[in-house]
């Protein structure tokens, strides 16, 4: 088992592959692990993040503290900063801050929840309040064994070492927040 990084919490268990809850059907399954072997283990690890977990202590940023991901070093544009992993599953999970939608099939929807298991892409926050727009984004890739990712890359002018690295959870996310 991989050791955690620093700052991981201890009540998330720390992840280098995805998990897959029951509630994924064999379908959804198959297609994920594109037709690699079904055992639920056989995908590689994620490579090592480019991101290290810090804690906010600057009282003007919105998430003040609590941690984000910030660049190890210089991270030139489009380049794969860690993979987004968690616990893959099709049920709900209304209450996370932690899931993202992985892939929708017809009457599946399937999410990547980093809310008890995960690795330090849980830690990327949203840009809004912090920068003027995101340095990074969401992108779901192949792994050179089929499986299907969801990625956190750098956008096209790259990412200063130390920078807070930020995406755009999508005014969507925001909204849900804000209704419930
Ligand atoms: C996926 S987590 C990001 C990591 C989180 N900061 C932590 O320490 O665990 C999402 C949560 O981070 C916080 N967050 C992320 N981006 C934010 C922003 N731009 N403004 C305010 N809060 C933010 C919110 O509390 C949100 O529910």
């Amino acid at each position: 088992m991989a050791r955690p990084p620093k700052h991981w919490p201890s009540h998330v268990q720390y992840l280098t592959v995805p998990k897959f809850h029951p509630s994924v059907s064999t379908d959804a399954l198959s297609f994920l692990k594109g037709g690699s072997s079904n055992r639920l283990n056989s995908s590689p690890p994620a490579p090592p993040s480019l991101g290290v977990i810090r804690q906010i202590t600057d009282p003007s940023h919105p998430a003040y503290g609590q941690h984000g991901l910030f660049a190890v070093r210089k991270i030139p544009a489009r380049t794969l900063i860690a993979e987004y992993i968690g616990e893959v599953h099709s049920d709900e999970r209304p209450t996370s801050d932690y899931d993202i939608s992985l892939h929708r099939f017809p009457g599946e929807s399937v999410g990547m929840d980093a809310a008890t298991m995960g690795n330090e892409a849980r830690f990327v926050n949203d840009y809004r309040g912090i920068r003027q727009k995101p340095n990074a984004q969401f992108s779901d890739q192949r792994t050179a064994g089929g499986g299907l990712r969801m990625c956190i890359c750098s956008l096209a002018e790259g990412i200063r070492k130390g920078d807070e690295i930020v995406v755009s959870y999508g005014k969507g996310w925001w909204a849900a927040r804000s209704s419930s």
